[in-house]
Formats: structure tokens, sequence, C-alpha cells
């Protein structure tokens, strides 16, 4: 007769616990806490990702209402995943060079949950792709979301949906290019901001979105700079200076029009 459930068992703890695989000599101490804290945020990536295909199809669905309240869990979320780099920059750089060179050539380059995570945002670029020297299941994963409608599309299509004048190169645009900012959708948004509290309402929700990864990058980019300075990075970038250069909004419009109210 099989065990009734426990934690254990409903939550697979030894198989999780199994996972955390030092590479370094001794191993080193701190590479522990290198290994757990990415582990966790590939945790998160997966829960944002099936959080945000939820807010797609909710907007798709005109339902401002579950949309808000499922902005929220994302916006929570997103405060965690900021406010956990503050654990990783309690590993100094000579800690990090303990076992910094076990790495080799990987690097958060190859996160294909953090590209899926661009990806549906609206961030697509095709070469990302060339990064990743991952297992054939992931790579069908990052390419099938890069076919895939973003969330700003979905927006688009909510904006239709109440009324607004999106052109329909907008809404019938090659959701494989990236995200372009629109001076017609501009106009439209700034009509939503001035007489729609409904619709700006989601307009903020997507702002606080849109911030809460900017909010990532740059935390991630200064720690970078705590932690290996100027050195170029294991995946072939120049480090910090190139993520520096990654602080951009996924969704330009709604920055835009902050100019015209
Ligand atoms: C000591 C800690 C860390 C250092 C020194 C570091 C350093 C870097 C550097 C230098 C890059 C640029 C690519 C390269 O040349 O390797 C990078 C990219 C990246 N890292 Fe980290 N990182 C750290 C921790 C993390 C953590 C905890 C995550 C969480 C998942 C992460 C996710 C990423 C991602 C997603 C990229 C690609 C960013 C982009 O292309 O816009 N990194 N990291
Ligand atoms: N790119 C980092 C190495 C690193 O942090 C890393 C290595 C393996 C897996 C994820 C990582 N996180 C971000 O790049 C570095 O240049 O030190």
């Amino acid at each position: 007769m099989s065990k009734a459930l426990n934690y254990g068992s409903y939550l697979r703890v030894d198989e999780l616990l199994q996972l955390q695989t030092p590479r370094s000599s001794g191993p080193e101490h701190d590479e522990l806490l290198f290994i757990v804290i990415h582990q966790v945020y590939e945790l998160w990536f997966k829960e944002l990702l099936h959080e945000i295909e939820y807010l797609q199809r909710l907007l798709c669905d005109n339902d401002a209402g579950r949309a808000a309240h499922t902005t929220r869990r994302i916006l929570a979320i997103l405060k965690t995943v900021v406010a956990q780099l503050d654990v990783l920059e309690t590993l100094t750089p000579l800690e990090f060079n303990s076992f910094r060179g076990f790495l080799e050539s990987a690097s958060g380059f190859q996160s294909t949950q953090f590209r899926e995570l661009e990806f549906i945002l609206g961030y697509k670029r095709e070469n990302v792709m060339g990064h990743m020297d991952d297992v054939e299941d992931a790579l069908r994963r990052l390419r099938r979301r890069f076919e895939q409608p973003t969330l700003w599309d979905a927006f688009l299509r909510y904006l239709a949906m109440n009324g607004y004048a999106i052109p329909t190169e907008q809404l019938e645009r090659d959701v494989r290019c990236p995200v372009q900012a629109s001076p017609e959708v501009q106009a439209q948004l700034v009509e939503a901001y001035r007489h729609n509290a409904t619709v700006s309402n989601v307009c903020e929700h997507l702002i606080d979105i849109d911030e809460g990864l900017q909010e990532w990058r740059y935390r991630h980019m200064k720690m970078v700079q705590r932690t290996i300075g100027i050195k170029p990075g294991t995946g072939g970038s120049p480090g910090a200076a190139y993520l520096g250069s990654t602080l951009k909004p996924f969704f330009p419009d709604l920055w835009a029009i902050r100019a015209h109210l």
C-alpha cells in the first residue's frame, strides 16, 4: 500500500536537496550560497512566467479586476527577487574568487528562463539563443516563447477591446520583433490616463512590472561591480559595463507618455 502523502513526498525535498553540487575543491564554503541563490532565482523565474502567462490571458479576457490581483502577486515576487540580492552581496570578492575559476564559461547569459522572461515582456532578440548550450528541451521552450505574443500584445488587445484606436499594424504586428515605441499608441494611452481610471490602473501595473525588472538589472549590475569590479564576465561580456547597457524599459510607450500628461 502506498505511504500517506507527507511534506517531504509532496515537495520531493530529498530530490531537491540533492541538486546542489559544488565544483570547487574542498568544496569552498561559499559556493553552496552561490548555487542555492541561483536555483532559488530559477524557481522564482518559473513562477513569474506562470503568472505573466495568466496575466496575458486575463488582459485578453478584458478582466481588469483579476489582472490587478495577479499583478500584485507578480510585483511581490519582483520585490523578493530584488531583495534576495542582499544575500548574495554578503559574498565578498575574495570569497567569490575562491570558486569563480570552477565556473569556467558558465554564465547568467545561459539562463533560459531569464530570456523567456525578456521574450514574454517583449524584449525579443534571436541572437541570445546562440548563448544556449542547454539541453534541447530548454532551447525548444525558448524558441516557442520567441514565437509567442508578448504581454504588450495582450495589453494592446485589451486597449482595443476597451474602445481605443490601436492601429491595425500594431494589433497584427510580427510578435517575433521587439516591442517598439508607437506615437499612435501613446496618443491613446494619454486619453486613457485622462479619462479611464480602470485602463490607466492597468497601465500603472504594467509600468510597475517594467520598473521591477529594471530594478533587478540595476541591483545585479551593482552587485557585479562589488564582486568583480571591471573584470570581464565568464560569459565573455565586458562585465558590469555590459550590464549597464541593458537598463532599458520593456514598455517604452508607457514611459514616453509621462511627458504629455
Ligand atoms: C557573484 C554573483 C554574480 C556575478 C559576479 C555575476 C556576473 C555577471 C556578469 C559579468 C554577467 C554578464 C555576462 C557574462 O559575461 O557573464 C552576468 C549576466 C547575467 N547574470 Fe549574473 N552574476 C552574478 C549573479 C547572478 C545571479 C544570482 C543571477 C540570478 C539568476 C544572475 C543572472 C544573470 C543573468 C540573467 C545574466 C544575463 C543578463 C543580460 O544579458 O541582460 N547573475 N552576470
Ligand atoms: N558571469 C559571472 C559568473 C556567474 O555569476 C555565474 C556563473 C554560472 C552561473 C550563473 C552565474 N551568474 C551570472 O552570470 C562572472 O563573470 O563571474
